[in-house]
């Protein structure tokens, strides 16, 4: 399937992932969608393989592997369902920020539980008023002896209500991206409750809701990194969500892809089958074009961002981009491809149709990811 070349062990990685996918996910990923259940244990079985800690360093008990290796797991249980492989990717990133920027206690409090995915992780950023202005956020922590008292609403968060765990950023001084901090907040700590379950056109297999934030206290010793950091500490986690949706879309395309092709070779109309006309056969080709050439950027965007290389954040929004707007696209054909039957629930089209759509909004929307790899080009 790949035409990258990826070392043996990164080939041995992604066949584990997509093994695990055929066997766990691909077989229950309709049913989740249409009775909206959240397959806590699907997602621990995942935490088994390591899937829970990929990038989390080996000294704190992570598998410690590079992005590209998590592309390509991201890519593969997308395959099957795209909305739990979303959702363990924020786990992910959430685990990833308290690794690479926690102190050591924070570490020991924190990732035992949550490399195995006994506790799971949520990422709090937007806010009901700031979603793309993302340094606009208002929710206050104020300082008082050895805790912060935390008030403020976080919105659209994935896992919201369900998960234990809420690495937050919150505004500890000024206005703007220099006056916010990180914390990790705990679903039981006083103060903590949750909005409605969203209800959502996709991504059914996980919840969403809104966190609320009454005088929570946090210990200070919850902060993961310095005080006024959590701007940037932010930002570095998505360069790596980022990649991971857009890799979560590539793993959807490819499945509306191979499922276009085996419905086009079997469907006949006019006396042949519609992979035989040459409308069928430029479209399949343009799809597989388009999800290759995403591909190829993602997995050098993933390269740069494990090399922490200068231009790291730029590829990532490139590759977000490209990514997600071309596999929303190759989905929409291969519905058309597969006609009024493409529309119908019997057929995992329209569910990946669904669950793609919002990739080109959330972890930053697309206009965002341009704004950034504009800025980067006029950069005086
Ligand atoms: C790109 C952006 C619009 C930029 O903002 P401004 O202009 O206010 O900030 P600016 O002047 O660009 O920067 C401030 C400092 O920050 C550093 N830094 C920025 N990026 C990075 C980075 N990538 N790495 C390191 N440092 C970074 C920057 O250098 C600057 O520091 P300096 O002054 O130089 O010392 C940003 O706000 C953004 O991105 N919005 C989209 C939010 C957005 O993406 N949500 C998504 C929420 S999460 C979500 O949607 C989820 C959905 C599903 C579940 C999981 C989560």
């Amino acid at each position: 399937m790949q035409q990258f070349d990826l070392t043996d062990d990164q080939r041995q990685i992604q066949e584990m992932a997509q093994k695990f996918t055929a066997d766990a996910i691909t077989p229950f990923a309709a049913e989740w969608d249409e009775k909206h259940i959240f397959p806590r244990d699907t997602i621990r079985q995942a935490a088994e393989l390591g899937f829970g800690s990929i990038y989390v360093s080996e000294e704190s008990g992570g598998i410690g592997l590079g992005r590209l290796e998590a592309a390509l797991i991201m890519e593969a249980m997308a395959y099957g369902c795209p909305s739990t492989s979303a959702f363990i990717s924020i786990h992910n990133m959430a685990s990833w920020m308290i690794d690479r920027f926690g102190d050591q206690a924070l570490k020991d409090k924190y990732l035992p539980s949550l490399i195995p995915m006994e506790r799971i992780g949520s990422y709090c950023l937007t806010e009901p008023s700031s979603g793309s202005d993302a340094a606009a956020l208002k929710t206050r922590a104020v300082r008082d002896g050895d805790h912060y008292v935390v008030s403020g609403s976080k919105a659209f968060i994935s896992g919201g209500g369900e998960n234990e765990i809420y690495v937050t950023m919150v505004r500890t001084g000024e206005d703007g991206p220099k006056g916010i901090s990180c914390l990790v907040i705990e679903k039981d700590m006083p103060g903590v409750s949750f909005g409605a379950n969203e209800k959502k056109l996709g991504w059914h297999s996980q919840p969403t809701a809104q966190v609320n934030f009454d005088e929570v206290r946090v210990p200070v010793s919850n902060r993961v990194g310095g005080e006024g950091e959590g701007f940037r500490i932010a930002m570095m986690g998505l360069d790596g969500g980022r990649l991971n949706i857009g890799a979560c879309s590539l793993g959807g395309a490819q499945r509306c892809l191979d499922e276009a092709i085996a419905y086009t070779k079997d469907r006949k109309q006019f006396g042949k089958a519609i992979a035989d006309f040459q409308n069928t056969q430029f479209t399949l080709a343009d799809m597989e074009t388009d999800l290759q050439a995403a591909r190829m950027l993602l997995y050098v965007a993933a390269a740069k961002v494990t090399a922490n290389a200068p231009d790291k954040t730029k590829f990532a929004a490139m590759a977000k981009r490209l990514a997600t707007d071309n596999g929303s696209s190759i989905v929409d054909r291969a519905l058309q491809l597969h006609g009024g039957y493409g529309y119908l629930q019997d057929y995992p089209i329209e569910r990946f149709w669904r669950d793609l759509r919002v990739h080109s909004i959330l972890e930053g929307t697309n206009q965002v990811m341009r704004m950034i790899v504009g800025r980067e080009l006029t950069r005086q």
